[in-house]
């Protein structure tokens, strides 16, 4: 199988779309249709996460190459929620969607091993294509999940420059002269570079916020083989000029999510049926973003 980065180079190119929708289901933002009674049971409300989710993968489909399940909104539920985010990457990959499931994981080296055998390992029970982690805990944490990712063609996408503005508290503090996020963003360009496929692209991957547009500048600059994963478009008011400095010159190395904006766009465009609003918020979003692709490449 072609490496995680080869496949979304691929997916990228063939959609001509650099967005990326995030699936963060909430009980009181489903569509009134779906939306259980506030005594559901927990199987229930899992049951509605995922025709929810089910009507977005179907509706966004044409317009983007990969999904973001957000971890939190599932475990939320307990052990059903669980299940249901099974079945969403399972729906995700029949509509021949990537997947990148977002659960930010990470803990000492030995535990960092059982969590990425978990969620890349031959066994996994999940089957992403790619998963989110933290940095925090040191290389020797990362590297379980670079090397198995690397072994299983999978993906892994860093924390370097979070959206919120909390993240600055400790990711803008410098040492020697660099920013804390820059020297995350060095350690994965040294793996990613030394990792690199047909697309240039290697197996590890990077998070910077839209909301950081002059960051993202400096470290496209600085990391030419990690893919990015932009956060924090749309809701969080990154717009399409701010995530611009992140793609490469072909307009490919970045993909940018919006959550919020796109599942939820029936609160503000109500249509018959909601699922017209969240193909039509993802279209657009498609359009803004291979627009801000340099020269509009894609
Ligand atoms: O720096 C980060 C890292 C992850 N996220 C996640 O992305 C989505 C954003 O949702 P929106 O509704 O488009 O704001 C969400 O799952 C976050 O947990 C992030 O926002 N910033």
């Amino acid at each position: 199988m072609p490496s995680f980065a080869d496949r979304l180079t691929s997916a990228v190119r063939e959609k001509r779309s650099p967005l990326m929708v995030g699936l963060d289901p909430r009980l009181d933002q489903l569509p009134v249709s779906l939306r259980p009674p506030l005594e559901a049971s927990a199987a229930e409300r899992a049951d509605a996460f995922c025709e929810f989710c089910r009507g977005v993968i179907d509706a966004v489909a044409d317009f983007t190459p990969i999904v973001k399940p957000q971890v939190a909104f599932f475990e939320e539920l307990g052990p059903a929620g669980m299940v249901a985010l099974g079945a969403v990457i399972e729906e995700a990959h029949r509509a021949g969607l990537l997947v990148c499931v977002d659960g930010k994981r990470n803990d000492i080296g030995t535990t960092a091993q059982a969590y990425a055998n978990g969620w890349l390992g031959e066994q996994s029970p999940w089957r992403g294509d790619a998963l989110t982690v933290s940095p925090y805990l040191g290389d020797d944490s990362l590297e379980p999940f670079t090397k198995l990712a690397a072994e299983r063609d999978a993906g892994v996408f860093v924390l370097v420059k979070t959206s919120n503005p909390g993240g600055a508290l400790w990711q803008d503090l410098e040492a020697e002269g660099k920013t804390l996020y820059r020297r995350v963003g060095e350690y994965v360009e040294t793996i990613a570079a030394s990792t690199v496929g047909a697309s240039g692209y290697g197996v590890a991957g990077a998070v910077v916020g839209a909301t950081y547009p002059q960051q993202l500048a400096e470290l496209r600059a600085a990391m030419p083989h990690t893919w990015f994963l932009i956060p924090g478009f749309g809701a969080q008011g990154g717009a399409a000029a701010d995530v611009a400095a992140g793609f490469d010159a072909q307009g490919l190395g970045a993909v940018v999510n919006s959550s919020r904006g796109v599942i939820f766009a029936y609160e503000k465009n109500p249509q018959p049926d909601w699922r017209d609003a969240v193909r039509e918020a993802a279209r657009s979003a498609c359009e803004q973003l291979r627009a801000a692709t340099s020269a509009g490449q894609l």
